[in-house]
């Protein structure tokens, strides 16, 4: 649900698309808690450019509540384990929810004992990762947060597909600015581009995939229909998202991206796995201002000629939707109004 057709819609203001969202959510089932969590995080990647898991995620979103695969009505259970660990189990729930109801646990906790480890399992996460962090850097808190996901990518020196697209997302304040934050894949194109590319009927840059023979292509349907993603730069990224699928499944308790199986629930798409944030109060680190020393780090970056720091790109997206509304084409807002009843 992206770029459908070249007539942009009047712009709407980000409240407007919550609420729009929030509506279709609510009328596929879930509760009003998922309804606002998933409506505020796919709004707020749609506002920040992110259009790889903004309002093109809402079909996938309505195909799998309505296939039974996720519990849209789910109440996250959360269990306070450790002085540093906090365990939820999100029910066969979307992660987002799962967050949200073991957060103030998790923030008193890093605030106490200086870092603590939030493990959800049994989790649906669709969505991008940089909304799960951010907001603890707001906070003058570091958050790094890993996902796992389908298997759809080889690892690095295999024959066939294993790892998912497994994302790791990083979040630290600064002093004078937004906070430093980036947000990746460990594959070297997320699936959701590969689908946008395959829609619009454009190639792939070399060494994103290959196809259902293990050959290389820049076809993104040949990657789609059998075929698979490789890891971003070769062994190393095979590596991080290794590491991603045990912090995400085996530490959590949730499951690895090969271990579900959705084929009983056509129209499924959501990866039932699992997710790990750590979150770390720079207070209690001994020496300088944590934030003062990644604003020198920021300046001295900018002094080598670095123009663009991740996240540069979603803040100036973030001030012209602000400012001038966020745009859809109509085609796409047409067909969200449709979903919502409307
Ligand atoms: N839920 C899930 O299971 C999955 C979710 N995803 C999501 O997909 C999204 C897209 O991932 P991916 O395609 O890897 O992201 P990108 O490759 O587009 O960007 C990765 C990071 O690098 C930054 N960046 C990109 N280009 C530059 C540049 N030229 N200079 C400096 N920084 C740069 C981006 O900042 P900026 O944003 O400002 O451009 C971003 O922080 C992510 O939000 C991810 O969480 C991916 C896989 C699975
Ligand atoms: O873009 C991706 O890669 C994914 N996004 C949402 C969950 C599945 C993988």
């Amino acid at each position: 649900m992206s770029a459908l057709s070249d007539h942009a819609s009047s712009p709407l203001s980000f409240a407007a698309l919550v609420s729009l969202l929030e509506k279709i959510f609510l009328r596929h089932g879930t509760s009003a808690e998922v309804a606002r969590a998933l409506a505020e995080n796919c709004a707020g990647a749609e506002r920040d450019g992110a259009h790889s898991h903004g309002v093109f995620r809402i079909p996938g979103y309505v195909s799998t509540l309505q296939s039974g695969w996720v519990n849209g009505q789910a109440v996250p259970t959360v269990e306070d384990v450790a002085s540093g660990f906090v365990r939820v189990d999100a029910g066969n729930g979307f992660a987002q929810p799962a967050l949200a109801a073991a957060r103030p646990l998790l923030v008193a906790k890093a605030r106490s004992a200086g870092i603590a480890v939030l493990a959800i399992r049994n989790s649906h996460h669709f969505a991008a990762l940089w909304p799960d962090v951010e907001p603890f850097a707001y906070e003058g808190l570091v958050a790094l947060s890993v996902v796992n996901s389908m298997t759809c990518v080889v690892p690095h020196g295999a024959d066939r597909p294993l790892f998912g697209t497994n994302p790791i997302a990083f979040a630290a304040p600064r002093a004078d600015g937004e906070p430093i934050v980036f947000d990746l894949a460990t594959s070297a194109i997320a699936h959701g581009d590969v689908q946008i590319a395959a829609r619009k009927g454009e190639s792939l840059p070399p060494g994103m995939g290959v196809d259902s023979l293990g050959q290389p292509t820049c076809d993104p349907k040949a990657i789609l229909e059998g075929g698979a993603l490789l890891p971003f730069g070769g062994h190393k990224g095979s590596a991080l998202s290794m590491m991603v699928e045990l912090l995400a499944a085996a530490l959590t308790g949730g499951n690895f991206s090969f271990e579900f199986d959705w084929h009983n629930h056509p129209g499924a798409k959501t990866p039932w796995t699992g997710q790990l944030l750590i979150v770390i109060d720079p207070s209690k680190a001994a020496g300088q201002n944590f934030a003062e020393r990644s604003q020198e780090l920021v300046r001295q970056m900018h002094g080598v000629g670095l123009r663009r720091l991740p996240g540069d790109r979603r803040h100036s997206e973030r001030s012209k939707s602000n400012a001038q509304g966020i745009t859809l084409d109509e085609q796409t807002l047409a067909q969200l109004r449709e979903l919502a009843g409307l």
